[in-house]
């Protein structure tokens, strides 16, 4: 279980002190698909950043199943079995697919076939991919589905996904989407997607609303997404307090 316990997050520009998470509690269950959605400049990402340990809260606390994660860094928090995959994934020069892969699962071993249905979950075809090198030759939708075969090939107990559905073509994103139901009916992880996709939000038990550094909104897809999808005040409607009311 995940539990954020009064998050804040702030940095200091020319104006001064700037709030980016501002108190934000919330508690994930184990085996849950949880999507963070809201406004572009909302938090999501930052808020991800803090779960994963890339970015130091300025207050506030994090419980990973019970054990205080507030002051560990990244690869602690990997070990303990949280894997966050970036917006913008980067490129490892030098790095096969099937080597990243190989890293990834912590299999030295890792068999061909595994590569295979990792890639083929993200909806790439292996023989095409496995011995290319993840570098500048790749495109980014490439990139993406490469980044999100390997936090599946390292099987986290906690697996979030920042905007998996970006640069991804319609047919790779079907598959994605089916990759994703299956990890949650298979219940062997929790997920945090931070999307704007219609079709991602559905799969949702649970949807959260940032915006504005707070959530604004939580609750069934079913509850949620008629009003992102009805609302049409100002620019980024639902996802103020006052579009709720
Ligand atoms: N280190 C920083 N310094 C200044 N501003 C920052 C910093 N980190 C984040 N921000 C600002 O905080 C706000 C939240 O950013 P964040 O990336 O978390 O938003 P988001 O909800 O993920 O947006 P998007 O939907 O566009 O990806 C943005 O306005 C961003 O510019």
């Amino acid at each position: 279980m995940l539990e954020l316990n009064h998050i804040c997050y702030s940095v200091h520009d020319q104006d001064g002190e700037l709030g980016i998470l501002k108190d934000i509690s919330l508690t994930i269950e184990d085996h849950r698909l949880v999507v963070f959605t809201g406004p572009n400049g909302g938090g999501k990402t930052t808020l991800a950043k803090v779960i994963m340990g890339l970015v130091q809260p300025t207050s506030g606390q994090i419980l990973w199943n019970g054990t205080d994660i507030t002051a560990l860094g990244i690869t602690e928090r990997a070990r303990l079995g949280i894997s966050y995959g970036f917006q913008q994934p980067p490129r490892f020069k030098g790095l096969t697919v099937r080597k990243l892969l190989t890293l990834a699962s912590g299999n030295e071993k890792l068999p061909k076939e595994l590569c295979c249905q990792f890639l083929t979950k993200v909806g790439l075809c292996a023989n095409d991919y496995l011995d290319r090198e993840v570098d500048v030759s790749l495109s980014g939708g490439e990139v993406k589905r490469i980044e999100i075969a390997t936090i599946l090939a390292r099987d986290a107990e906690l697996m979030i996904f920042d905007e998996p559905e970006a640069g991804i073509d319609l047919w790779s994103f079907s598959r994605l989407t089916e990759t994703f139901e299956q990890i949650h009916s298979a219940g062997t992880a929790t997920m945090v997607i931070i999307s704007h996709q219609e079709r991602i939000i559905s799969l949702a038990d649970e949807v959260i609303v940032v915006g504005d550094g707070s959530i604004s909104h939580r609750g069934s897809a079913q509850e949620i997404l008629p009003k992102i999808l009805t609302s049409t005040i100002g620019s980024c409607p639902v996802l103020t307090k006052e579009g709720a009311r």
